[in-house]
């Protein structure tokens, strides 16, 4: 990765603003950077809570981590500094918010194919990514998918799940729906969950609600280890091709990354394109 000057933060760097999401660990501003005017987002954690959650080690790592990763689909993470009550990362600010959000806010909770297709193709250029370097994301869904301006997906890790809001949906350590059925047997994971969180995300996106949603606990559980969705008439044939082709209860039967962005039906949704 090209080597990125190494500026030692500090709080008195920002104009910190409004707050954009509120997590377990702290809650995220927008703010502006007073050099040079831009604009970011400011996570703050706290020291005691990251301390008593025992998960400093894995910030620690996954600053690390997201320090090194560099791509227009995932949120760039630009430093992080801390104080003696507060760790700070700083972060791309992406102005669309939470894709959540966005899907709450369209009319049955669904977005076009032509949409849908769009963020397949970009979160899996991002997985791509991720996956060359050896990274697993484990967390895919749409609450840690954040859009820009241009609505380009960004991939952001929120390390984990924020607190349990009331327009998010009813589980407290944020939702199942997406995990996989060898992460829910507590079997040993690899990359491939990303891939099903993909085909998770994709039926979501075509219906409204999520393949396994409204179920709970073990029913939940059960449901996703059976492997069986019923994808309704109103989605395409191309689409329910491809969601079937990535959601196979065997990791290794999912359709690759590869194949995924080439999918006829994906490449259908980009005709202009060469
Ligand atoms: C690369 O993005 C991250 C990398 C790391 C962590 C993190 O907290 N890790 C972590 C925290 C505690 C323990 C272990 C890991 C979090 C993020 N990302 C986020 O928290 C997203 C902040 S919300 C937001 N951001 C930009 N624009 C918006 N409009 C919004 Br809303």
């Amino acid at each position: 990765p090209q080597a990125r000057e190494e500026t030692c933060w500090s709080l008195d760097d920002f104009d910190v603003g409004r707050p954009l999401g509120k997590g377990k660990f702290g809650n995220v501003f927008i703010s502006r950077e007073k050099k040079t005017k831009r604009i970011i987002a400011l996570k703050v954690l706290f020291k005691t809570q990251l301390l008593q959650l025992g998960v400093s080690h894995q910030l620690k790592r996954e600053i690390e981590i997201q320090y090194h990763l560099r791509h227009p689909n995932i949120l760039t993470l630009y430093g992080y500094f801390h104080d003696d009550k507060r760790v700070f990362v700083i972060l791309d600010y992406a102005s669309r918010g939470e894709l959540f959000n966005v899907l709450q806010s369209q009319p049955g909770h669904k977005v076009s194919e032509v949409i849908a297709a769009r963020f397949v193709r970009q979160l899996a250029n991002a997985l791509k990514y991720c996956h060359s370097k050896g990274v697993i994301h484990r967390d895919i869904k749409p609450e840690n998918l954040l859009l820009d301006s241009k609505l380009n997906l960004k991939l952001a890790d929120f390390g984990w799940s924020v607190v349990a809001d009331h327009s998010k949906r009813h589980t407290l350590c944020g939702t199942m729906d997406y995990l996989a059925p060898e992460m829910v047997s507590n079997q040993p994971h690899d990359f491939n969950v990303d891939i099903w969180a993909i085909g998770i995300l994709l039926f979501e996106m075509l219906v409204g609600y999520a393949p396994f949603a409204n179920q709970t606990g073990d029913k939940l559980i059960a449901r996703i280890k059976e492997c069986k969705i019923y994808i309704p008439q109103s989605v395409s044939d191309g689409a329910s091709r491809l969601i079937n082709a990535i959601i196979k209860k065997e990791p290794q039967e999912r359709l690759p990354l590869a194949e995924i962005m080439t999918h006829p039906w994906i490449q259908d949704m980009f005709p202009r394109e060469e």
